[in-house]
């Protein structure tokens, strides 16, 4: 594991967003919507560094289960607050083929908001599946899997306070391990066998 920013680094970057959304929005009163689960530690720095008046709702979104590479997008959008008339910012951690932005987006907008706006930590320095961009924008990184600061590989590292490049061999061999280990079996281990 390589570490690409560190605490200071990160903290650092997140004050500069803040920064920028504050200039945008003038004071306005705004509508933060964290995208779950990855943007759980970006979104508790930013939003206590932001000034204007803020109401706080989360929508769930999960392409990369178990891998590095996204898969199918399934959507939650239970746990939303009502989003009519209301300006709105997207906060996640990463934008990587922006397919995730992209559904967010169009969901957000189908809720009758008046503008709908997004803050990244992260864009991955590749070409993007989607013609859309993130409006705020802490770093541009390289095109690596990175893991830390609420960023994760099959769940894990998310509580990583620094965020780090995990490497081609720590994935096959966490791959490996995932594969080897057997789903525990009730039954056994009531009656003592497993
Ligand atoms: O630009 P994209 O290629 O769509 O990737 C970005 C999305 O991928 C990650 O979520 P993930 O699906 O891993 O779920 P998680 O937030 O629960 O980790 C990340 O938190 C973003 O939401
Ligand atoms: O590089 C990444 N790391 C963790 N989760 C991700 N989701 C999209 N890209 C990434």
């Amino acid at each position: 594991m390589r570490v690409l920013l560190n605490e200071t680094q990160l903290l650092d970057g997140v004050r500069q967003l803040a920064a920028k959304i504050d200039e945008h929005y003038q004071g306005r009163p705004l509508t933060v919507v964290a995208v779950m689960t990855g943007s759980v530690v970006l979104f508790a720095d930013l939003i206590r560094m932001l000034s204007m008046p803020l109401r706080v709702g989360v929508i769930q979104a999960s392409s990369y289960r178990g891998g590095v590479k996204a898969g199918e997008l399934a959507v939650d959008t239970d746990m939303l607050l009502d989003l009519q008339g209301r300006d709105v910012l997207l906060v996640d951690d990463i934008f990587d083929t922006g397919r995730t932005l992209e559904r967010l987006t169009k969901i957000v907008q189908d809720r009758g908001a008046q503008s709908v706006q997004s803050a990244m930590l992260l864009r991955k320095q590749r070409t993007h599946d989607v013609p859309i961009r993130p409006d705020f924008v802490a770093f541009e990184i390289p095109d690596e899997f990175v893991v830390g600061y609420g960023l994760d590989y099959r769940d894990m590292y998310r509580n990583l306070p620094y965020l780090a490049i995990l490497d081609e061999d720590e994935i096959a061999r966490t791959s490996e391990t995932h594969a080897a280990a057997k789903p525990i079996d009730p039954q056994a281990v009531a009656s003592g066998n497993g």
